[in-house]
């Protein structure tokens, strides 16, 4: 079974066009990754994955249920698009205990773990609005990931990061791969996700199309 599958999906905003009908399936298990150039649309394609946006036309298909049709939002989805909005003048611990208790399935100990496990320390008590840059990234991570869900979209998950982070949030990513996880990733280059993938597809002239040796060259070449 297909955890993530797209039909023919249009999307476009007023006139301008974004994605044409483009094909996706991914399976169970997988780890897959998008690239492209800026404003190409994969945060959208995310968008349409996780049901914060709508395709004008085409299916949207998660875990055999249609998006719009079966269900406004997948289930047991982990999402990081852009910066999600934090209490400030709270804690990163309380910021993720905060958001835990949306859906009440993960026990304090958890959170405190997958925080240890992206490089941030829960006794920490600086308020999320004095973190750097790094530490908002991983905190965005976590809550990402820290409700077991089954399929996770992390979009640019190593920006922002320095080397030491990127290497500590490949070996988390490493780990849900472990656990059996659905995972997207983008990023503007190959080279970071390349070797985390069991697929790279890249937003080329308004499609989605298997990264090849030909569009390596022909975006990847200096
Ligand atoms: N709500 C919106 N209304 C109109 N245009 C939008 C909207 N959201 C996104 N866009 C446009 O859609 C295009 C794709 O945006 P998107 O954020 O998906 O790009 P991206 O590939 O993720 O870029 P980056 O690599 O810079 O993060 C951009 O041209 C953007 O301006």
């Amino acid at each position: 079974m297909s955890d993530i599958e797209l039909i023919d999906v249009y999307k476009k905003f007023k006139n301008k066009e974004i994605f044409k009908g483009i094909n996706l399936k991914i399976e169970q298990g997988k780890t897959v990754g998008i690239i492209g150039y800026n404003g190409t649309g994969k945060s959208i394609l995310f968008k349409l994955i996780s049901g914060l946006e709508k395709a004008n036309k085409g299916k949207v298909i998660i875990k055999n249920k249609i998006i719009g049709t079966d269900i406004d939002f997948p289930e047991s989805m982990g999402i990081l698009i852009n910066e999600p909005s934090y209490i400030s003048v709270y804690s990163g611990l309380k910021n993720m205990q905060l958001l835990a208790n949306i859906n009440q399935n993960v026990e304090l100990k958890e959170i405190k773990d997958y925080m240890v496990m992206v490089g941030l320390n829960p006794d920490e008590k600086t308020r999320v609005k004095n973190y750097s840059l790094g530490m908002k990234k991983k905190l965005a991570i976590c809550q990402a990931i820290m409700e077991n869900q089954s399929i996770i979209l992390l979009d640019e998950p190593f920006n922002g990061l320095d080397h030491s982070s990127v290497i500590a949030i490949k070996s988390v990513i490493t780990k849900l791969q472990k656990k059996g996880k659905t995972i997207l990733l983008t990023g503007h280059t190959q080279s970071d996700i390349e070797e985390l993938c069991n697929d790279i597809y890249i937003v080329d002239n308004k499609n989605l199309v298997p990264f090849t040796e030909d569009l390596r060259e022909k975006y990847y070449s200096s």
